[in-house]
């Protein structure tokens, strides 16, 4: 059921604070009180890794405060919990977020919960209780980082196929600035919980070609369905309901 049925069983798919957006540089305003955000991840953490028949996640245990983030917009310490990607049937699109306009082929989602509450379940439906770093990937030279993610999809081509990713630095995944938009938004996927503070950086990181053919060559389907290529698993972007984009950077 693609993004415009959504509605229908989540009504708040027209709330008033939902995710992605188009980001427009000219209207984001600088805000000198936002700080600079400080990400420590453990390696060790890492655990596994999911086709969850929307995309893939790496999974990271999330019982201690060993792979945190702090700073930036947000108060508290809010802990990694998944990453995972959205992209396209061709290089044209692929990303949720855009900026001024524009689409990149992929964008990397970071997802984080507020240590206020006892687990992400219980923080997934609290105005702060997510937070989201979004980095957007264009297509140029092969990615070493991406490397050992890629590598890892043969063994989940299909829709609940998962094992196990051990001894990962998600921060090599970060491109040199950490310069950053945020605005207040939603999951952008159901149940579209308005409850992510969005962390959009500046900077992209690099993909290439190939790389690319390797994301598009999971599948939506099961093992022994007909086969779906994994593409276009990205939101369109919804409307800034009068919503403030706050630039970390002038
Ligand atoms: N694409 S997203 O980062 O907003 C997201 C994160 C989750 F943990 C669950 C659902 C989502 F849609
Ligand atoms: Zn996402």
């Amino acid at each position: 059921v693609g993004p415009d049925k959504w509605a229908d069983e989540y009504p708040v798919a027209n709330g008033p604070r939902q995710s992605p957006i188009n980001i427009v540089t000219r209207e984001a305003q600088f805000d000198p009180s936002l700080k600079r955000l400080k990400l420590q991840y453990d390696p060790s953490n890492a655990k596994g890794i999911l086709n969850n028949g929307h995309s893939f996640q790496v999974d990271f245990v999330d019982d201690t405060d060993s792979s945190t983030l702090t700073g930036g917009p947000i108060s508290g310490t809010y802990r990694l919990k998944q990453f995972h990607f959205h992209w396209g049937a061709t290089d044209d699109r692929g990303s949720e977020h855009t900026v001024n306009g524009i689409k990149f082929p992929c964008e990397l989602h970071l997802v984080h919960w507020n240590t206020k509450y006892p687990s992400f379940g219980e923080a997934a439906d609290k105005p702060d209780g997510l937070a989201v770093i979004g980095i957007f990937l264009k297509i140029g030279s092969a990615n070493p980082r991406l490397q050992k993610v890629l590598d890892a999809l043969d063994a989940i081509k299909t829709k609940g196929k998962q094992t196990t990713f051990s001894n990962f630095d998600a921060r090599t995944l970060l491109p040199g600035s950490l310069d950053y938009w945020t605005y207040d938004g939603s999951l952008t996927t159901p149940p579209l919980l308005e409850s992510v503070t969005w962390i959009v950086l500046r900077e992209p990181i690099s993909v290439s070609p190939a790389q690319m053919a390797k994301f598009r060559s999971l599948l939506f389907t099961g093992e022994g369905e007909p086969a779906c290529c994994m593409v276009d698993n990205y939101r369109p972007p919804q409307l800034l309901k009068g919503r403030q984009v706050r630039a970390s950077f002038k």
